[in-house]
């Protein structure tokens, strides 16, 4: 019998039943300082600051400070420090405030075409398996493993189940990877991919761009999954080329074979995805913009009803917001800069909005600033900020406020995450922007149309 994808990854790196040899460990400003502390309590080396990157992504403001001892909030502060501090002593690469590449870590690692296909890839980050666009094993591991791997580059893992999400047909017009990963989280809920790594498959998953990819592959966490990835082809490499990674040429033509089987298949019509926009506390709390807000069917969606301030039998497009971010390894990638200018143009955020854009890194930043994006968005009334996890998971200065309704690209709409009493409502960058604009959800088909 064939194998799939990632047990072909996995048998590569399995240096004893169990035990994961490591590609490439990223490190942020949470985990880092942490498993810092624990090496040096046991007096280790890190085994491979070669294999290893850091960059200070969550605590980071986006107004302009590029120095960590300039940070006001005092817990951000004393984790950039001693992530800093941490990395000088053991020789890690880090792109820290202020570097040209820095930047929220999962949009970093394939900027810089140190994301590929085959690879293992850890970090003490739940998102990890954005990298899995790639035809990464890519998964989020926990603070003692972090410090694990540093000093042996390998982890100890339990093989995951494998499944496959195949998506039939088409994304149709005016719909995104965004509304894919919602609507899919949406059929298969929280826990639809528990204990499974899953990859995608299907024409719509093919059509994708690598953007798109990566925004899907984030999402996996959200549906419960350990991580998600798409076998690597044409586009992949060209990515890759083009951000100065080289790919190993059999690396570059890893599938799952045609007689493989996985622990679970599920089909989605991809023909059937609308734009997106979720009414409660958990993603698959979602709808498409024409629906109405339902009728709570458990305790928990009567809490989140409550919680978001919303009554059933509402229309989606007549929920007024207050706020407005794009940004988040989810969606704050340059194409989406570019798809959320796009609608943007020549118009104005509404006046009762305030609304923010921040570029998912540094990098991202210049190219769009190199294409004349910030000027859309400024012109508009967007403020144009520095670039980190910022109100994906308000660490930093940029938080809602209470009761304050927020359309956000991000990946979770958990309570209080953007702010404590911050009510969340998970779009496309199309979606906040065409909302910025009107000051309440619409249906971005229509103005894709005109
Ligand atoms: C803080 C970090 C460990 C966390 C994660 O694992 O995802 C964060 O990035 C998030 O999105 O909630
Ligand atoms: S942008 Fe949000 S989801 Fe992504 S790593 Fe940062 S906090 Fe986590």
């Amino acid at each position: 019998m064939g194998q799939t994808l990632v047990e072909k990854i996995w048998a590569a790196h399995e240096v004893e039943p169990g035990l994961l040899y490591v590609d490439l460990h990223l490190l942020h400003d949470l985990g880092g300082p942490l498993a810092f502390e624990g090496l040096k309590a046991a007096g280790r080396p890190v085994r491979r600051p070669d294999l290893t990157l850091a960059t200070a992504d969550h605590n980071v403001p986006t107004d302009g400070v590029t120095r960590s001892a300039q940070i006001d909030d005092e817990l951000s502060r004393v984790q950039v420090g001693l992530l800093e501090a941490g990395c000088a002593e053991f020789g890690i690469p880090l792109h820290s405030m202020g570097a040209p590449q820095q930047g929220i870590v999962h949009v970093i690692g394939p900027e810089l075409g140190l994301t590929q296909p085959g690879m293992t890839i850890v970090c003490g980050d739940s998102h990890t398996s954005t990298h899995g666009a790639f035809g990464a094993l890519a998964f989020g591991i926990g603070v003692s493993e972090v410090e694990h791997v540093l000093a042996t580059q390998c982890v100890v893992q339990e093989r995951p189940r494998t499944m496959r999400i195949r998506y039939v047909g088409d994304l149709p017009f005016g719909t995104t990877a965004k509304d894919l990963a919602l609507h899919t989280i949406g059929r298969i809920g929280t826990s639809g991919a528990a204990g499974h790594v899953v990859e995608y498959a299907g024409p719509a998953i093919e059509a994708l761009t690598m953007e798109g990819r990566m925004t899907l592959c984030n999402m996996t966490i959200e549906a419960g999954g350990r991580a998600g990835l798409i076998a690597p082809d044409a586009m992949t490499l060209d990515w890759i080329d083009r951000h100065g990674g080289t790919v190993d040429d059999a690396r570059g033509r890893l599938a799952t074979d045609g007689d493989a089987e996985f622990d679970r298949e599920v089909e989605i019509d991809a023909r059937e995805v609308t734009p997106q926009v979720t009414w409660g506390t958990t993603p698959e709390m979602v709808a498409g913009v024409l629906d109405r807000v339902p009728e709570p069917r458990t305790e928990a969606e009567r809490r989140a009803l409550d919680y978001m301030g919303l009554e059933p039998g509402t229309r989606l497009v007549d929920v007024a917001i207050d706020r407005v971010f794009i940004g988040s390894c989810t969606n704050g990638r340059l194409s989406d800069l570019r798809h959320a200018a796009e609608l943007i143009a020549g118009r104005a955020v509404a006046p009762n909005v305030r609304a923010m854009v921040v570029p998912g890194s540094m990098r991202v930043r210049r190219a769009a600033e190199a294409e004349g994006l910030d000027a859309i968005f400024t012109e508009a009334g967007f403020e144009w900020r520095g670039a980190g996890c910022s109100m994906c998971l308000g660490m930093n200065a940029d938080t809602l406020d209470p009761g304050e309704r927020c359309a956000s690209t991000s990946n979770r709409n958990f309570e209080g995450r953007q702010g404590r009493g911050g009510r969340t409502h998970l779009v496309s960058p199309e979606m906040a922007a065409a909302a910025a604009v009107t000051g309440h959800f619409v249906d971005v088909r229509d103005w894709r149309r005109s």
